[in-house]
């Protein structure tokens, strides 16, 4: 799978990119109250702006993503220094207080993601086909500590199982995440002509009480 997605990446097939933030991150991020300082962990984070946002918002971002390609790029879009360094496996670039690790989100450790506070999943969910969501979920919530708040956009469309994106339904977020998430399902978009239908979702880390 990850072959794949630097082939995507090599041959520009990129549609996913957002030329501006996402607008459920400046509509709704406010509304978690995440502390101001909170670094944000991005996982599967492409060449996101949503990080320039968050970080634009005053938080520490920890971006991971497979591709050095989207890597390069998201740092050629700022003239802010760029400093490189590498930690187990991932080749890291610092630009601000954006860091961007490059490497499979999966061989990320929970020490190496011990300062984060919140996150933030916009397509990563979706990304990934069924018989690695369970795995995500899991790791998603290994990495992040009790009431840690973030955002997730999942969607829904009419191509059955073809993907990505992989069209997942409410129920099977639900039943992923829901064992160590609380969820609220903040929004539904009308399917548009494609019968593509996007759902945003607040998620709170469950600690031990809750
Ligand atoms: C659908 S894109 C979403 C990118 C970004 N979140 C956005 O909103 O534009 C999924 C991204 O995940 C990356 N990816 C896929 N599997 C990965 C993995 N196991 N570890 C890290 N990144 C991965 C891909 O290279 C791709 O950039």
């Amino acid at each position: 799978m990850i072959d794949l997605w630097r082939a995507r990446w090599q041959e520009g097939r990129v549609g996913f990119h957002l030329s501006q933030p996402h607008p459920a991150l400046e509509r709704y991020w406010p509304s978690l109250a995440v502390p101001d300082r909170a670094k944000v962990l991005v996982p599967l984070c492409g060449k996101t702006l949503d990080m320039r946002w968050l970080a634009q918002a005053g938080h520490p971002v920890l971006g991971i993503e497979v591709a050095p390609e989207a890597i390069e790029q998201f740092l050629a879009e700022a003239t802010t220094p760029v400093s490189r360094y590498q930690q187990a496996g991932f080749n890291i670039s610092r630009q601000g207080s954006i860091e961007l690790w490059c490497g499979d989100f999966f061989h990320l450790h929970i020490q190496q993601a011990a300062e984060v506070g919140a996150f933030y999943d916009r397509a990563a969910l979706i990304a990934l086909p069924e018989a690695t969501r369970q795995r995500y979920a899991f790791h998603l919530a290994q990495l992040v500590p009790p009431g840690a708040k973030g955002l997730l956009v999942s969607l829904t469309h009419e191509g059955g199982e073809s993907g990505p994106p992989y069209s997942v339904a409410n129920q099977e977020v639900e039943t992923l995440l829901s064992p160590n998430f609380r969820l609220t399902l903040l929004e539904e978009s009308e399917p548009d002509d494609r019968g593509l239908c996007e759902k945003i979702w607040r998620l709170v880390r469950r600690g031990p009480l809750n």
